[in-house]
């Protein structure tokens, strides 16, 4: 008898090719425990007539269920092929919003590890709060200091809001004295040390070295423009991720004369390298130690070792809430026109919270951390649920600083959309990396470079128009566009009608420079700090481009 059975790894064999060893097991096995099998077998007493009939019906079920198996492999194939799956492109300046942008993604997409790696932010937040109070203990520094410090300033990554009414340096206008300025630097001294230990736990390595490029760079860039022979490189998994790290600041007189300032070394920015596992160093399990089970008796969690930051940090929060509250601070903070409340990683209004001994940040506090971005992070998911079930969504986020946009045209070959984001409150604040320019006026630079781009005239775009929160307050506060932005003229410096203004200069700029005029924009007013607000714009947003995506690909 000739019977096919399925090998370990469900291939067929027939009986007949089988070692005998093995045919005489199965035969054993078919006839004695195999019920199925057993009544399967043929008649004891069958003709050979009928022998020939059976195997002639069992060749033709054989052609039948193969048959039938390669459909099904070539609709699994064209399935796999077919699954869609949709790259988007976090685009905008530095501090628009991308990686809280992305945070929101992860939040809504996989929760899980979003909520278990929150314990990992602890140390930016901490270090976000730090940098706070140094900035208001270098705001308080006696004048001859700051003068010294504001002509440094220009090359500083300092990103606070500083504007003198004529011009001159602020820390030459003669204002408010705090008396306890002398107090409040000797009990908060220990911060800066934490400060210079949290920017070295969290930055990479290789961070002050000067600029370079990663070694397939160069091959890259001359694949990206391509030739006529040579089409330019596509394929996403062999595009290398560059390496582009900060020159190191110069050393001036001024930041390392610290007799009086309040600084901490490399004061700039802390930055996230796509190649930094940072998280893993403050993660439970890294060198955090666990909060373990109440009953085990074992150390309880990170709040038990000693050299957790935590405990100096905890130690210094009399100290800086005492500061916060200081009537006289917050009025040369306001002389200097330094508005703290809207700068990025913002904590003050919450230390006993954030220093307490077992916090724990909350989603809201990850999605208020700052960390700068360097490099390129890529961020998979698919949607298990609804409309777009099965899509497998790609989202990479960029650094938004000028040293870091070179990086973006690689990603520019085959993305489907981009959600671009410009942050509407920096009207008047200017880049942390070139003062000179004005951040909406580079915001409206990039978003024309960007539309006009024929390499992205079939991919979607969508606008976030970010950081409407803080545009509202600032507004209320009476900061008035047109003094940073001439062209506004007279129209009315309310929330409305700035915002409309804002949505009618952008979708002009698309009108006018798109190379595909049948491309639709879609603008969102947006504050991603705000979770709830967001996640109904991102289930939009997704359908806006899953909807795109298929009608491009009726196009091609
Ligand atoms: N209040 C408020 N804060 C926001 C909003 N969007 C972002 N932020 C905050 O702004 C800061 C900068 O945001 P990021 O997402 O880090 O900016 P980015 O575009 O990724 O910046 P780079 O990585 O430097 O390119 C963070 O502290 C955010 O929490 C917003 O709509 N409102
Ligand atoms: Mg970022």
């Amino acid at each position: 008898m000739d019977v096919l059975v399925r090998d370990v790894f469900g291939l067929y064999l027939s009986s007949a090719a089988m070692p005998k060893s093995l045919k005489s097991e199965q035969v054993r096995r078919r006839t004695t425990s195999d019920p199925l099998a057993a009544a399967m077998l043929p008649p004891a007493n069958e003709s050979p007539v009928d022998r020939e009939n059976r195997l002639q019906a069992e060749q033709q079920a054989r052609r039948v269920s193969e048959k039938i198996d390669e459909e099904l492999r070539q609709e699994r194939k064209n399935l796999n092929k077919s699954r869609p799956e949709v790259s988007v492109l976090l685009l905008g300046q530095s501090e628009s919003g991308k990686s809280t942008t992305l945070k929101q993604f992860q939040l809504l997409h996989t929760p899980a590890a979003f909520h278990a790696e929150r314990i990992a932010w602890r140390a930016v937040i901490y270090l976000n709060l730090v940098k706070s109070v140094i900035r208001i203990l270098d705001a308080l520094a006696p004048e001859q200091e700051a003068v010294e410090d504001h002509e440094e300033a220009d090359t500083a990554e300092a990103d606070l809001v500083i504007i003198s009414a004529d011009g001159r340096p602020p820390s030459a206008i003669q204002g408010t004295r705090v008396p306890n300025y002398d107090s409040y630097r000797h009990k908060l001294e220990p911060l800066l040390e934490l400060g210079e230990k949290l920017t070295r736990l969290l930055s990479s390595p290789d961070e002050e070295e000067p600029t370079h490029l990663g070694p397939t760079w160069g091959n890259y860039v001359s694949q990206l423009v391509g030739t006529e022979n040579q089409p330019p490189m596509l394929n996403g998994r062999a595009r290398p991720a560059p390496t582009i790290v900060i020159p190191p600041k110069k050393q001036t007189h001024a930041s390392l004369h610290q007799s009086n300032g309040f600084r901490f070394r490399g004061e700039k920015e802390v930055v996230v390298h796509t190649t930094t596992n940072w998280k893993k160093t403050f993660a439970l399990g890294g060198n955090s130690k666990s909060p373990k089970s109440a009953h085990s008796g074992e150390i309880e969690g990170w709040w038990e070792d000693p050299d957790d930051p935590v405990h100096a940090l905890n130690a210094c929060a009399p100290a800086m809430m005492e500061l916060w509250r200081d009537r006289n601070v917050r009025k040369r903070l306001k002389e200097k026109k330094i508005r703290l409340e809207e700068t990025s990683g913002f904590y003050l209004d919450e230390i006993p919270r954030i220093t307490a001994k077992k916090y724990i940040p909350t989603d809201a506090d990850v999605l208020k951390a700052r960390l700068k971005t360097m490099g390129v992070i890529e961020h998979t998911f698919s949607i298990p649920h609804g409309l777009n079930r099965g899509v497998e969504w790609r989202i990479y986020d960029v650094g938004g600083a000028r040293n870091q946009r070179q990086a973006w045209a690689p990603y520019f070959e085959d993305v489907n959309a981009i959600i671009f984001l410009a942050p509407i409150s920096a009207f008047d604040q200017h880049l942390t990396e070139d003062p000179r320019v004005n951040r909406l006026e580079d915001s409206l630079l990039l978003w024309k470079a960007v539309v006009s781009n024929k390499l992205l005239a079939n991919v979607n775009i969508v606008l976030f128009l970010n950081k409407i929160d803080l545009l509202q307050s600032k507004l209320e506060a009476g900061v008035r566009l047109n003094k940073h932005m001439n062209f506004y003229g007279d129209r009315p410096n309310d929330y409305d009608s700035v915002s409309k203004y804002f949505r009618n200069k952008f979708g002009a700029i698309h009108v006018s420079y798109t190379p595909n005029k049948e491309r639709e924009l879609y603008i969102h007013l947006t504050a991603v700090t705000d979770t709830r607000r967001t996640s109904i714009i991102i289930a939009d947003v997704r359908d806006i481009i899953i909807k795109g995506n298929l009608r491009n690909m009726r196009l091609v």
